[in-house]
């Protein structure tokens, strides 16, 4: 769930300070919408505003300042966006920029150009700046994954108290107006709930940093397996089933979701989106001849993380771009838990990659997987990547128990 700012609509007193203080707060992003204002104010404010912010706000109106501000966010209003045609659209996003627009009509939304990443939709709620902006939804609204064709975050009366509704009603964030600047206490983590954006989105989308990777043979089923690595400790837990009928897989996944509930552990469903989606599971991982990510959100949301598989840097680039949340990269050594492996990165191979990564700003948690033992994991996140996958290791470890908190010593 992001937690999205709007500016005021006019220049207010010590806005910049203002602004200042909230990113300094937690406020991730800002949109900076002053529809009257003119060029000469709006460079003013952007001029007081930190510098180390600029990253962080999406101009609506007067784009042109973004290349004197480095800013690489635009936001496209309804009618902007309806008299600009796709092809520059794409030439933006080519470009580096990030688009968002809004919409106030629901039929409009999976329609959408996927040149942008996100959309506002509303009002939700009746606004508390706006007078008589009334909204245009009912209470027991419910946005399903497939109106959107981008990720939606609801706008219009959004304050604390209401932010939970929003979640149930299956939005992907909510923007705040009102409630940041006619609120008297500009703390951002009092106004968005005690719960920060930071933490908001952390609650759902944190990656952690050990996945198991569930396994079957003749002594363990995909369940015993599981097991032995909750008992362990491990919070995050891949079923990857393979040769097996889809009915069968939905039953196993059913199970391993209430046995990872009971244990608190994330649940991540190998190859098939509609499982995941069955089960309600934490997220779904993909390979690059599975189904595109961009398809699979359509069906499990923007709210479900995904992975995907590289073992180039074509790969992950790829994978970035489709919307991954994080990339199973590997393998790092050859394993006999996976049929047709990719080419063996080795040490060597994550160091470049790693290195690539670094030069070219490019920012997703990198898991490592493939044959990995305890032993590898200082060299392999030396090279700067988040985390590591493990099947064998752990299901061989005479103690578990013991590995397990090893490897959490050394991930932490
Ligand atoms: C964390 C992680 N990374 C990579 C893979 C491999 O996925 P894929 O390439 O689709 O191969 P299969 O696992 O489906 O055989 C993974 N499962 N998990
Ligand atoms: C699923 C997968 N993808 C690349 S290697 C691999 C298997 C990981 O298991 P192990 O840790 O036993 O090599
Ligand atoms: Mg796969």
């Amino acid at each position: 769930m992001e937690i999205i700012a709007i500016s005021h609509p006019e220049f207010i007193p010590h806005e910049a300070h203002r602004i200042n203080a909230l990113f300094r707060e937690g406020m991730l992003r800002l949109h900076l919408r002053k529809p009257d204002g003119n060029v000469a104010d709006l460079n003013r404010l952007l001029g007081e505003i930190d510098p180390e912010f600029y990253p962080k706000i999406a101009l609506h109106t007067h784009h042109e300042l973004a290349a004197q501000f480095g800013i690489n966010r635009l936001h496209f209003p309804e009618n902007l966006r309806k008299g600009t045609p796709e092809f520059m659209l794409e030439k933006l996003k080519n470009a580096g920029f990030k688009l968002s627009t809004s919409v106030h009509d629901i039929s409009e939304l999976n329609a959408l150009s996927t040149a942008f990443e996100y959309t506002f939709f509303g009002p939700v709620f009746n606004s508390i700046s706006k007078k008589g902006y009334q909204r245009v939804i009912h209470d027991d609204f419910y946005l399903k994954n497939e109106q959107k064709n981008v990720k939606v975050i609801a706008i219009g009366g959004i304050a604390h108290s209401n932010i939970e509704k929003i979640k149930e009603m299956n939005f992907d964030g909510a923007a705040m107006l009102g409630a940041i600047w006619h609120s008297s206490n500009f703390q951002f983590l009092n106004i968005a709930g005690g719960l920060g954006p930071r933490q908001l989105k952390s609650d759902l989308k944190k990656i952690e940093k050990l996945q198991f990777i569930s396994s079957q043979s003749a002594e363990m089923s995909h369940l015993e397996s599981i097991r032995l690595a909750l008992e362990a400790g491990c919070r995050w837990i891949q079923l990857r089933v393979k040769n097996q009928e889809e009915a069968q897989i939905l039953e196993i996944a059913t199970a391993a979701k209430s046995l990872c509930d009971s244990y608190t552990a994330k649940l991540i469903i190998n190859d098939f989106p509609n499982i995941a989606r069955s089960v309600n599971a934490h997220g779904l991982h993909l390979g690059l001849n599975d189904m595109p990510i961009s398809e699979a959100r359509k069906i499990v949301g923007h709210n479900m993380i995904i992975g995907g598989t590289a073992n180039t840097f074509e790969d992950i680039l790829l994978r970035v771009n489709e919307g991954a949340d994080y990339i199973g990269l590997g393998p790092f050594r050859f394993t006999g838990t996976k049929q047709n492996l990719s080419p063996i990165l080795g040490l060597g191979g994550y160091d470049e990659l790693m290195q690539r990564l670094v030069k070219t700003n490019i920012e997703i948690p990198i898991i490592a997987i493939g044959g990995i033992l305890p032993d590898d994991i200082p060299g392999l996140l030396a090279t700067g990547l988040h985390g590591v996958a493990m099947s064998s290791a752990l299901i061989q470890s005479k103690e578990p128990k013991e590995t397990v908190q090893k490897l959490d010593e050394i991930l932490c």
